[in-house]
Parts: C-alpha cells; structure tokens; sequence
C-alpha cells in the first residue's frame, strides 16, 4: 500500500464493493465523491491509492445515541475522545445526548457541544436537546431556543431518565411538529423499575439483584405511540431491549403511527446471563434480556421493525464501574464495535446485506435526525464524501484498554469479532487510515 497521509488528498479506492456490490474504483477528490469507475480505469496520478479489493464501502456511518460527556465528566469522555472513538468505529456523525453537566437543555450548552465537535474535527456533531429543564422531568425545555441555534436541534430526549409524565409527553410532542423536531424517549416507567439493578426474570431470582421487568419499557411505548397517534407527532423509541415491544412498535406501524425504534449492538448479542459473573461492564439501562428477547430484537431488525441501530454507547471512569454491581453506573461503550456486532449477528447470519446495514447505520438514523442533506448520502458523484471503508473478512480482538475512547467499559473486551473499519473518510478527509485514527491538528486532535 502507498503511504497513507492525511491531508487534502485525492484517494482512489481501487476495487472496492460501494454497498458490498459489484466491484468499482471510487474517487475521492475536493470533498466529494469525484468519480466511479471500472477496476483499474482510475486514474492513480498524485493520488493515494488505497487497495480495497474485497472491501466493502459504506456511507458514513451516522449514530443517534452517543453519550460524550462533555461539558462535567471529562473524565470519562470528551467532544475530541468520543468522536475519535467514532471514527474508528466507522462513524461520520453522532447525536451526541443531553445528560451532561449542565444538561443541554439551553441554547448555549448545545451550541458548545457543536462547536466543541467542529473544533475536534472527527465527526460532525449534532447535540440532542433535552425535552425538560435539568431532566428532571417538571418544566419543558427552550426546544425552540435549541431548535433555532446554530445546532439546529432536531432532536430532543431526556435520554438516561423517562418523560414519564403523560401530560409533559404530550406537550413535548406538540411543541417539536413546529420544528419537524423528534422526541426520542427513553422508555421506562420509573415506579415499575424502583431500585433495578438488571431484568427481572429467572437469572434476577438466582443472583438476588432487584429486577427491571419488560413491562416497564413496554407500558411506556405502548402509551407513547398512542400520545403520537392522538397529537399527530414524531416518535423515537431509544435502545428498544424487549420481544413485547418489537410487538408493540408493529402494531403501531400497521397503525400508521409516525414511530422509529432503535436497538444497541449489545442488546442485539448479550443476556441477562452474563449478571451471574457480578462485572458490572455488563449492568447497562435498558438491562441485558432473555435470549428469546435478543432473538425478537434481531427478528425486528431484520424485518424492518427496528429501524435502526443505535451504540448507546455510555463511557464511564474505572471508579464509576469498577465497583460492586449495586454502586456501578449503568452502562457500556459502543462506537468501535457497533458495526462488527451488526456484522456478527446481521450479516454474517444472513439477516441482512450489506446495504441494509448501510439503511440501518447510516441512511435511517441520518433521516430521523433530520441531517440527511448531510449525511447518510448516496455513494454516487458530486455527494459529499463521508465514507467507511470496511474489512469484513478481518476478525480481531477486541483490546479493552487500547481503545481510542476515554472509558474501558467495553462490555467486548477479549472478544473476537468479525470485521475491521480500514478507514472512515470525512467530507473526503480521512479520519481514519489503515485502522488508525489520524488527527485533523497532529498532537492537538489525537491528545485525550
Ligand atoms: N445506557 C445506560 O446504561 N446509561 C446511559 C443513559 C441511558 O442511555 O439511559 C448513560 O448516560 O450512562
Ligand atoms: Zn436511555
Ligand atoms: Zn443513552
């Protein structure tokens, strides 16, 4: 391979598979996808040539639910750590949610969460709104303040707590159709879920940990999409965990009800099995289910009733986690493993193509959020060229320490898992170069 830099540069991929199709040349050039051509009919003349035989291209992948932890928690993530992690997982944009210190919940806060995201340079960032002051579930937010700041918030969650209150529901989801705005719910009733500490079930019984039954999350989606049915509004249901509520999101969408659903890499591989080794990496909100739940979480991906999936991905300090189960935070990173669990559980299972990874990873979220002008494109010429060039027939282990996040909470640390993301291209600048992210100012970016 030509040695790879990182500057403005012309790249051609040369026989990569755009969508894991038939094989092209692809041409980055000025920020765009310049051209695509037969193998070897690209010109290589001042370029860097990458060669991507047997690699598949994807649109830049686009997560709905990061937590950065910037501004107060510095040290479990920041803006620069968070979307560095990103890039190696293959994403060009993350929605970056409200439960920092101070929570977004202002104008101000969200429009530092952007910049501080343009100034790392790693991938855009759209900050998430919270839907009430402080999270704390009594007064509604300035949506319209978020919504009309330079962040342009489209999206808008108390993400880590339930709008529980059926009346604030209701007004948040009145309020946001003003702006095309989403209200994307983190869905569990709080007195159902009092002291949980993972799924109520067999396992629960066993370890003596206080469970969170299904039902919590259920009876708030069940009443959600009936709240967006009556008011007329957008509804996103966060890491969906349960088999009653796929069911639940298919009766709606037969209903016609406006509702997207997301589910997290780890809910689509890992049970509530794993609460019997007391690690707390694996004590995560929603909890880790049943197997036959992870299996109806892959069914409604797979046929669309899941539209999307989402890393959750939620850094916290060793000191945060490394603890009894009962003290521990809930939950777990995601972003440099998200595409290799899709690829485990989806793809490799032949659950879905390559082109449906590239609708639920990249297209979707891009159109829920409402930044589909800019991301989650067409690979086709003349679009921007945020791009993620994937190995799929690499595996590796995943090192917990080494990664390029902040935190260690990794719940795949040793395992092996299919797939490497080669390089990730942002607006034709790569951010990521033979698996390794390459800082926009070298020694500024990449410092933690
Ligand atoms: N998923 C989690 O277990 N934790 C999230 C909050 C959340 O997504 O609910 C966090 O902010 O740490
Ligand atoms: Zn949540
Ligand atoms: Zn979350």
């Amino acid at each position: 391979m030509t040695e790879l830099t990182a500057g403005p540069t012309t790249y051609v991929l040369r026989g990569v598979r755009p969508l894991g199709g038939d094989a092209v040349d692809v041409v980055l050039d000025a920020g765009t996808v310049a051209e695509i051509t037969a193998v070897g009919a690209a010109s290589a003349d001042g370029a860097t040539v990458i060669e991507a035989a047997d690699h598949v291209l994807l649109p830049g992948l686009v997560d709905l639910h990061t937590h950065l932890r910037e501004p107060g928690r510095e040290d479990a993530e920041t803006v620069a750590s968070g979307t560095r992690a990103a890039a190696v997982g293959g994403f060009t944009a993350v929605h970056a949610m409200a439960n920092t210190s101070p929570v977004a919940d202002t104008a101000g806060v969200v429009e530092q969460v952007h910049r501080l995201g343009e100034q790392a340079g790693w991938a855009d960032v759209f900050p998430v709104g919270a839907v009430t002051v402080g999270l704390d579930g009594e007064r509604l937010a300035e949506l319209g303040a978020m919504a009309d700041s330079a962040a342009r918030v489209r999206v808008f969650s108390d993400d880590g707590k339930c709008v529980h209150d059926p009346v604030l529901m209701r007004r948040a989801l009145e309020y946001v159709k003003a702006f095309d705005g989403v209200v994307a719910q983190h869905a569990q009733e709080p007195r159902l879920t009092d002291g949980a500490q993972m799924n109520e079930g067999v396992v629960s019984a066993q370890v003596g940990l206080a469970g969170w039954p299904a039902v919590a999350e259920e009876a708030i989606i069940a009443r959600d999409v009936l709240l967006a049915e009556h008011v007329g509004s957008r509804l996103h249901v966060c890491h969906l965990s349960t088999a009653g509520s796929v069911e639940i999101i298919r009766w709606a969408k037969s209903r016609g009800i406006d509702v997207t659903a997301e589910v997290t890499p780890h809910h689509l591989i890992l049970t509530d099995e794993l609460a019997r080794t007391y690690d707390a990496t694996y004590k995560v909100n929603p909890p880790l289910r049943t197997a036959a739940d992870v299996e109806a979480v892959r069914d409604g991906l797979a046929d669309g009733t899941i539209d999307i999936v989402a890393t959750d991905h939620a850094p916290h300090t060793r000191e945060d986690k490394d603890c009894e189960w009962g003290a521990a935070a809930f939950g777990m990173t995601g972003l440099e493993t998200a595409l290799s669990v899709v690829q485990q559980t989806m793809v490799d299972t032949g659950r879905l193509t390559w082109a449906d990874v590239a609708r639920v990873l990249s297209t979707t979220p891009a159109r829920i959020g409402r930044v589909e002008a800019v991301q989650g494109r067409p690979i086709a010429v003349g679009e921007p060229a945020n791009l993620t060039l994937v190995d799929p027939s690499a595996r590796r282990v995943v090192d917990g320490t080494s990664q390029a996040t902040a935190s260690a909470n990794t719940p795949f640390r040793d395992h092996e898992l299919p797939g490497q993301v080669v390089a990730t291209f942002l607006r034709g600048r790569a951010t990521v170069l033979d698996g390794v992210p390459v800082p926009v100012h070298p020694g500024v970016g990449g410092a933690r």
